[in-house]
């Protein structure tokens, strides 16, 4: 199959690497020219941190899947495109703008997002009935699974291509219906919203709240553990959405985290969030 990956940040780079250790030919596109120079090395370092457990990656044949592109003609034979662009509903409108003048009527669009209701990106596009929500998981390339949202107007059709192409890459995944933030972060975004403000209010430290989360409930990963892994910046980025679609104060993001994000604390990717790297 072609896909088409579309951003390559902290998730774009991920899908990018799956789909191209499972064969297929991916086409990855970012509108920052210094993210795409230092993708492939950077998908290349990981595939060669991951042949180190595993002798069947080959690195250099797995990067060779990928190409980069520069512009949007690039996607006007894929099969798929992955969107992984900012958690931001003006950027992803954009986007899914810019691919209906090029795309083949029949290329299914996958939109991974932590929170956009895939009806409203359905809504810019002439083909709402090939547009579903698969939010992966990070890292993509380690975890398998992804959770699936049929819009409102999803087809079937739609849902059984998206699950072949995801199980054939190794992943499980469970269809839901569309509802911003879907399952997980409705419910994930609450904890570390919470968890923020337990540090802003000098209750306790990331540290301690992370250690009587995952010992109190089990969890491998404590709240403000995950906020730096899927990015402060992100993590805010997706409350504005909850809290704009609900009107629900319950989603009002902590301003701890607003400040961590003016001052440039974004979590792993940046070296410093609620811990340093
Ligand atoms: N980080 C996570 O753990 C996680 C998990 C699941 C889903 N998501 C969702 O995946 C999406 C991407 O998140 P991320 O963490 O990779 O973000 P990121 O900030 O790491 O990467 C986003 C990338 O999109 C690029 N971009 C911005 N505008 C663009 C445009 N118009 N065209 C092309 N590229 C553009 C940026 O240059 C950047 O490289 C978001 O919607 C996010 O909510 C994130």
């Amino acid at each position: 199959m072609k896909i088409g990956v579309i951003g390559a940040g902290v998730m774009g780079k991920g899908v990018a690497q799956r789909f191209a250790q499972y064969g297929h030919n991916v086409v990855l596109y970012d509108i920052s020219s210094n993210v795409l120079e230092t993708a492939r090395e950077e998908i290349k370092k990981n595939l060669k941190i991951a042949g180190m457990f595993n002798k069947t990656i080959d690195a250099e044949k797995i990067v060779a899947n990928i190409d980069i592109t520069s512009g949007y003609e690039d996607f006007a034979d894929m099969d798929f495109i992955i969107e992984n662009v900012d958690e931001n509903i003006k950027t992803k409108e954009i986007v899914y703008r810019n691919l209906e003048k090029v795309c083949k009527q029949k290329c299914i669009y996958m939109v991974n997002t932590s929170c956009i209701p895939i009806t409203l990106i359905g809504s810019y596009t002439d083909r709402a009935e090939k547009v579903i929500g698969v939010h992966f998981m990070n890292p993509v390339p380690m975890k398998n699974f992804a959770e699936v949202i049929q819009g409102w107007k999803t087809s079937e059709e739609t849902v059984q291509h998206v699950r072949e192409l995801l199980n054939k890459a190794g992943m499980e995944i469970e269809v839901i219906k569309d509802s911003a933030g879907f399952v997980s972060n409705r419910l994930s975004h609450l904890f570390m919203n919470e968890a923020a403000a337990l540090v802003y209010e000098g209750v306790a430290t990331a540290e301690q709240i992370d250690n009587i989360f995952k010992n109190a409930f089990g969890h491998k990963m404590g709240p403000l553990e995950t906020a730096d892994l899927i990015g402060v910046d992100t993590v805010l980025d997706s409350l504005k959405v909850l809290y704009t679609h609900y009107e629900d104060p319950k989603f009002r993001a902590c301003p701890l985290l607003k400040q961590m994000v003016y001052a440039g604390s974004t979590g792993r990717k940046s070296g410093k969030g609620f811990y340093s790297y």
